[in-house]
């Protein structure tokens, strides 16, 4: 564990050596100057700079760090005397980067709404599991139909939105009690024939620090002939890459973050160390024809260092890019964003890289997810990960609750007439599978909602 890197930070790190409940050891190089991720988030300090609203200026506490409150955390209307460049404040020259829609989604979509009473039933669309066939409704505007709106906000989310699901890794690398293989197994299978087109389905990663994915290999023997769908993994170094490749992987995501002290804790490596792994992964990625994600993490803010200015966030999504990710997902690791930050965020990131190349990764812990969601659709994001049931959290970001439920989000998306080809009913079936087996309700609002069948005639408004 103690490799050169964590000799070398030795004079200013601190190693916690942490006992989780299923007793492995987890270590962690914590600035000592900072708090410890050991405890819970300060999201009271961090959520005074991630409110949209104008505010009285004050001093806010960061770890050992004081740092000034802005007087507006979003708006680049506020006038502010502040010299240094606070979250928030850089302007960024915001292109919207319009996509081709393929004929074969725009036939898609006028037979999905071709009226309310229509029998045509697309997937996505309308209700189609057969456990709900007595519940078939839409979740769109009843009267014209949502794709027929003159709104510009309406018009400006794109038609087709593919969905990410990261529960099974994102969602069970974070679980206390290990999960068995053959149950991931399953619920990917359900996953994949509830259509969603990619599904992460595990890291390779080193099982002394995420025990919870250590059957790696294993699960991927038990999905390799899923047909219908994407299966990438997470490899955080080459070695990785090189077990994930031998166990049949054929695409990768490589992680990076924008946060100095989260890419320690998480990767035990600085961001600039870490793109040098990644530079190898993805040399030898291209090698073999394997297509690399690059995610950033803590887009928005850390868990330690607090607000992550925008332009931070840029230059290290356009390293990934520079180095040849085919996507790159920006990650609200700790969930406090808000459309306040996230927009200023996404505009500096979109400045250096084509919005079609980028993905949102939005975790839940303040129930912001949906609105960041909507608004990144508007500006042009049309890649969406998110989490069955809701499953997830970081193990490096304690008290970051799980990432938006996959359910929520394409009942949101129907409801916009947006395509996602994903059947909800079975999406709901696969995470009543892993709430049941994980001993919890679902945390889908959404599939919590259907199954108790409460707000079937609400939805018809
Ligand atoms: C990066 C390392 C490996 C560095 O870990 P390290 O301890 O600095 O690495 P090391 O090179 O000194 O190796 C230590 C031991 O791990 C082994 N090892 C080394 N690499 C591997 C590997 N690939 N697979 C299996 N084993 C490996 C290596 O062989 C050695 O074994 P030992 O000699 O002690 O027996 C470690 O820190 C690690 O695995 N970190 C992963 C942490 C993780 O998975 N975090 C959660 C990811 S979620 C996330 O990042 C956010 C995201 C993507 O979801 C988006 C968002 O929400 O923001």
């Amino acid at each position: 564990m103690a490799n050169w890197n964590g000799v070398r930070r030795a004079h200013s790190l601190r190693c916690c050596k942490t006992l989780t409940n299923n007793t492995h050891l987890h270590h962690a190089y914590i600035p000592v100057t900072m708090s410890s991720l050991e405890e819970p988030l300060a999201f009271d300090r961090i959520q005074r700079f991630s409110s949209g609203a104008c505010r009285p200026r004050d001093d806010v506490g960061m770890g050992h760090r004081w740092i000034r409150g802005r007087d507006c955390s979003t708006s680049n209307s506020c006038n502010d005397d502040d010299d240094d460049k606070s979250f928030g404040k850089e302007s960024f020259p915001w292109k919207r980067h319009t996509r081709k829609v393929s004929e074969g989604e725009i036939l898609l979509r006028s037979i999905s709404f071709s009226g309310r009473n229509s029998s045509s039933t697309v997937s996505g669309t309308l209700w189609e599991s057969k456990s709900f066939q007595e519940h078939k409704f839409h979740t769109f505007s009843s009267e014209n139909g949502i794709s027929h709106s003159s709104n510009k906000l309406v018009r400006g989310v794109p038609k087709f939105v593919k969905i990410v699901e990261v529960g099974p890794r994102d969602g069970l690398q974070n679980e206390k009690n290990i999960v068995p293989t053959s149950v991931k197994v399953e619920l990917i299978q359900r996953l994949v024939s509830a259509g969603l087109p990619v599904v992460e389905a595990t890291s390779f990663v080193s099982p002394k620090w995420v025990p919870q994915l250590a059957d790696a290999k294993a699960v991927m023997d038990g999905v390799n002939a899923l047909d219908g769908a994407r299966l990438p993994v997470l490899t955080p170094n080459l070695k990785g890459f090189e077990a994930a490749v031998s166990a049949g992987a054929k695409e990768v995501a490589i992680f990076a973050s924008a946060s100095e002290s989260f890419s320690l804790s998480n990767i035990n490596c600085t961001i600039e160390e870490s793109l040098l792994r990644y530079r190898a992964v993805v040399t030898a990625a291209k090698e073999h024809s394997i297509p690399v994600r690059g995610y950033v993490s803590c887009v928005v803010g850390c868990p330690v260092e607090g607000a992550v200015p925008p332009s931070k966030v840029a230059h290290v999504v356009k390293e990934l890019y520079d180095m040849g990710c085919s996507e790159i997902s920006l990650g609200d690791t700790i969930g406090i964003g808000t459309p306040g930050t996230v927009v200023p965020m996404l505009e500096a990131v979109m400045a250096v890289v084509p919005a079609e190349k980028l993905a949102v990764h939005f975790h839940d812990t303040y129930g912001q997810a949906l609105a960041n969601i909507l608004v990144s659709l508007q500006m042009g994001i049309n890649i969406v990960d998110s989490s069955v049931a809701g499953l997830g959290g970081c193990p490096y970001a304690k008290g970051a609750s799980g990432n938006v439920a996959t359910e929520d989000v394409v009942y949101m998306l129907n409801g916009l007439g947006v395509q996602t080809n994903v059947d909800l009913g079975k999406l709901i079936a696969a995470g009543d599978f892993i709430s049941k087996h994980l001993g919890r309700p679902n945390g889908s609002k959404a599939a919590v909602a259907l199954n108790r069948r409460v707000t079937a005639d609400a939805s018809k408004i």
